[in-house]
Formats: structure tokens, sequence, C-alpha cells
């Protein structure tokens, strides 16, 4: 796993390479430049103009040796420092005086020297990691003609203005980036919804940071990378009773696509015997729709009124399409004081959790929840931005030692210990309903061919978000659906296979 760490810790990583590798901090600095350059290169083929805006500190420094390192490989360059050159870092001097005439800066300290920027692209390296408060007077009238601009801009390492790992109060300017290309290690804010019209698309590239001090950092955030995912081993002589007796219980009348849905991905990932437990109405579509479940009718025609567990049920799936009322409400009730196998809680399980939440004590030991924003906001209260909305994903799988993961774009897996992972696969194509259905069904599907419930919401939201890229790239984002989700589980999981 990759570890996301503070911007301190990344200073830290810094001051600790130039001292043990060694390296002068202008050559990690050249390193870091040279790295964005190739990176840049590769994302933007022709660029007939671009506009380098730089502060006076490091992040400046990095961008007139951008500025630099360019030259030949775009078209007309333009470089402008902001702010006081008197109070430049050493290593922004030393680029500064490696420019030559050529590119000689505009200094802009003013209003009126604010250019247009009519240029094609511009490279944002005003402010990095070093960020120390909200971004006004000058610099916010600078990062507002940015915005105002038509250009697609580029920032340096984070885009100017945003902290790297705190809230950025609104009153303070922030450059909107269509593409960020950033040091050694992923933001923590990269992840969060809010800044996402601030960071556009973002790489992240090596510059030789050590890799002894990253490992000994202390972090609870980190970003899963595929290899972190380890599938268990299918074996010569397992049989279907030995790959997993999941027991999905789900739908409703008009509802019964979400246990479709579910079943499908389950038996997709691996699953060797699956059993569904649906109300009456649920019979003969869920026998035609997937031959492969063994059905168990509920007495209501209508939804789910009563859960007997079978016996030697190694996972129970729950909650997709079965709807809140009364009797389901009882239905779950009864079936979390009987059942002994951990359950996967999704959907509508997790509504009832958060309307009874006396229930979250009787949930059995390893279950797991996967609850969308929406759903998780019932349990916990709202949040005042993204960075609580972490704190009470934590404190809430501390509190109820249960892991959990909240879903979206970098879908957040967090353990009984508050240490949250996120998923790097998946897009926008995804969210269409469904979607969340088929994340249920496979990672019933793992827990019940025996994964320990946090490698299985890891691998599963992995492999899930894989299956939808490998959608996207097929169905395209605007079309695809979450069958075809399902559809690409095959593809996803050799995928996961052959790098093993
Ligand atoms: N060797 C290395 O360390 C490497 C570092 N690298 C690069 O360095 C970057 C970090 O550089 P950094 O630490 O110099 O900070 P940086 O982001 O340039 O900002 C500091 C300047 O901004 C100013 N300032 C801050 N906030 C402000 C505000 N709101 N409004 C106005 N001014 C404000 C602050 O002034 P002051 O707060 O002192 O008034 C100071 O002048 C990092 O992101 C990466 O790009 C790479 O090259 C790899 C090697
Ligand atoms: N923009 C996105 N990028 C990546 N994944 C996404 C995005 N939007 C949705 N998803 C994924 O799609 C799924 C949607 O789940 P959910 O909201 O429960 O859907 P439903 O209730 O319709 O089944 C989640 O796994 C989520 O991570
Ligand atoms: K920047």
């Amino acid at each position: 796993m990759r570890p996301i760490l503070n911007s301190q810790q990344i200073r830290e990583a810094d001051a600790f390479t130039i001292a043990n590798e060694p390296i002068s901090s202008v050559n990690l600095m050249e390193r870091a430049a040279s790295a964005f350059t190739q990176k840049f290169l590769e994302l933007f083929a022709s660029v007939p103009s671009v506009a380098v805006v730089c502060g006076v500190g490091n992040n400046g420094g990095d961008g007139l040796a951008i500025a630099r390192m360019l030259q030949g490989e775009v078209g007309h360059i333009e470089v402008y420092v902001v702010g006081n050159l008197e109070k430049a870092s050493e290593d922004f001097r030393v680029n500064y005086d490696r420019l030559g005439e050529r590119l000689s800066p505009k200094i802009v300290v003013d209003e009126s020297q604010i250019p247009e920027f009519d240029t094609s692209l511009i490279i944002d390296g005003m402010f990095g990691s070093g960020l120390s408060r909200p971004v006004e007077g000058v610099y916010a009238q600078v990062i507002e003609r940015i915005n105002a601009s038509e250009a697609q801009v580029c920032a340096i390492d984070i885009p100017s203005g945003l902290f790297a790992d705190k809230p950025t109060p609104s009153a303070g300017a922030v450059v909107e980036a269509t593409h960020t290309i950033s040091f050694q290690l992923p933001k923590l804010v990269f992840f969060m919804p809010s800044a996402a019209s601030y960071v556009g698309s973002w790489h992240v590239v090596p510059i030789g940071l050590s890799e002894e001090f990253l490992l000994q950092q202390t972090t609870d955030k980190w970003q899963i990378e595929l290899r972190d995912i380890h599938l268990p081993l299918k074996r010569r002589f397992d049989h279907k009773g030995t790959n997993g007796r999941v027991l999905l219980v789900a739908g409703s009348k008009g509802k019964m696509g979400a246990a479709i849905l579910s079943a499908k991905a389950a038996l997709r990932s691996g699953c060797g015997l699956l059993f569904a437990h649906v109300p009456c109405c649920g019979l003969d579509i869920l026998q035609v729709a997937v031959p492969e479940a063994m059905v168990e009718v509920d007495e209501h025609t209508e939804i789910i009124s009563e859960v007997l567990p079978e016996e030697q049920i190694d996972v129970i799936v729950i909650g997709p399409g079965i709807g809140t009322g009364k009797l389901t409400e009882n239905a779950l009730a009864q079936l979390l004081q009987k059942a002994t196998a951990p359950m996967v809680m999704d959907a509508d399980a997790i509504n009832i959790l958060a309307a009874n939440t006396h229930l979250l004590s009787a949930v059995p030991p390893e279950s797991v929840l996967t609850p969308h924003p929406g759903e998780f906001k019932r349990l916990v209260g709202d949040w005042k931005d993204d960075f609580e909305k972490l704190e009470k994903l934590k404190a809430f799988c501390k509190k109820y030692q249960l892991n959990m993961v909240l879903k979206g774009a970098y879908s957040a897996v967090c353990d009984t210990k508050g240490q949250i992972t996120f998923n790097p696969t998946g897009n926008p194509g995804m969210a269409t309903g469904g979607s969340g259905d088929v994340l249920t069904g496979v990672i019933g599907a793992l827990i019940g061919q025996g994964m320990n419930p946090l490698e299985a919401l890891r691998a599963g939201v992995y492999i899930h978000g894989l299956a939808g890229d490998l959608a996207a790239h097929a169905q395209g984002y605007r079309s695809m659906t979450a069958s075809d989700i399902v559809a690409m589980l095959p593809q996803a999981i050799n995928q996961l296979d052959k790098k093993c």
C-alpha cells in the first residue's frame, strides 16, 4: 500500500533524502522538475504556448526549472514570478539565475502587472506544500485570472492555495487545475470530493525520496495498490462446498434487480454455492435470471419478513433492495440475534441499522458495512467537510469494531483500528443504479472464500472498480450499466490472477 503523508512528513522526507542519499537540495529540485516535465510532455502532446506562473518558494523554483526544461519541447514560453524576490528561497534563486535571458521572467507584485494569460496552457507553480495560510491579495487576483482564462492548467505538486491535509477555508483563492502532477506520493486532499474541481486529474511521479524514510512514517491513510490484492487460491481438489457458501438476502417487489445483480456478481467472483432468500414474487425472476442460485422464498409475497439462517453458511449478504418496512426491520433484528456467520450489510440493511442503532452491537464479529455517503450520513449524522467525514468513519469503525467501506470515487475502506485505505480504481460511469449491489456480491463471495473481511473489502473495491473501468472502456462512461460491471468481473479477476 502506498502511504499518504502530511506536508510536514513530506518536508522531512525531502530533508532526509538530501542528507542521506546524499543529494543537494537544488539537485533534488532538478530531479523533481525533470520528472514533472517528462509526465507533462506525455500528457500534452503539442503545446503552442505556455505560461509558467511561479511563487518565490521552492514550488516556484520547480516552475523555473520546468520552464527551462520545456525550451525546445513546446512553443512560446512566458515566465511570471508573483511576489517579492527578496523573500525567494535559495533554490529558487539558483534556478532564476539558470533561466537565461530568453526566458527572463516578468515580475508581478500588483494588480496592474497581472497578465491576461492568453496562452494555451498555464503551469501553476505559485505555492506547493509550503502554503501556510489562505491565499489573498495580489496572489488571489492572479489565481482568479488563471481560473478565468480559457487555458488548461497543470499544477506543480498541488494546485496553489489548496492545503494538502486540512480543510481550505472558503475565503482563500485556489487554482482550478485540469491536471496536477504531484511528487512521490499523492496528497490526502486528492481523495476528497470537495477538491476535485481544483485538482483535476492527478498523477504522481517518483522523485527518488528515500523509501527507507517513507516506510518508517506513521500514517493512518493509505492508497491500495495492485500488488496488495491477493485473491484466494483455487486448488485442484476444491469443490463447491469449499468455495464459499453465500446466503444472499435481497430484493422486494419492484427491486428484484438488486438481488439479481448481487447474485450474479457473487457467482462471477468465485463463490461456490449461492443461496438466495427473496420474497415470493422474486422466485421466478431470480430462478430465470440466475439459474445457478438456490432460491428459498419468504412467506411474504412482496418483502422479506423472516430469515432463518441456513446451517453451514460462510457469509450472509443482506440489504440490496429489501426496503425498510417494519416486517423487514423485524426480520433483520431476528437474524442478527441468530446469525453466527459474518454479514455484508448494504443499502436498506444499513438504513435499518441507522434507524435502530441498538442493533449495531448485535452485528456478528468480522461483519462489514458498505454504505454510500447518504447511508453513512444516516448512521453518523452530517459532517462539515470531507476531513470530518473521514474522522467520523474512523470513530464509527473503532467504536463498533467493524470494517467498513464508504463508497464513492476513491472509496475509503476503514478497519477497526481506524486505518483508512483509498481505492484508486473506478470511474464516474459507475455512478449508476445497481453498481453498489454488484460490489456487495463481490465482497460477499470473497469473504465466503475465506478472505478476512478487511482484505475482502480492499480486494472487492479494487476488482469492482477495475471491472467498472473495463466496462467504461467497452461501453463508454455514459452508456455503461451495473450489468456491464458484472460482465467485466471475469476480465478484471483474470487480470489480478495473472499478476499473482
Ligand atoms: N528540496 C525540497 O524541499 C523540494 C521541494 N519541492 C517543491 O517545493 C515545494 C515546497 O516548497 P516550499 O516549502 O518552499 O513552499 P512553497 O509551496 O513554495 O511556498 C512557500 C512560499 O510561499 C509563501 N506563502 C505560503 N503561503 C502563502 C500565502 N497564503 N500567501 C502568500 N505567500 C505564501 C511563503 O512565504 P511566507 O509564508 O514565508 O511569507 C514562501 O515564500 C513543494 O510543493 C515542491 O513543489 C520539490 O522541488 C522537491 C524538492
Ligand atoms: N465517480 C465514481 N468513481 C468511482 N466509483 C464510483 C463513482 N461513482 C460511484 N462509484 C462506485 O459505484 C458504486 C455505487 O454504489 P451505490 O451508490 O450503493 O449504488 P446503488 O445503490 O445504485 O447500488 C460504489 O461502489 C462506488 O464506489
Ligand atoms: K502549485
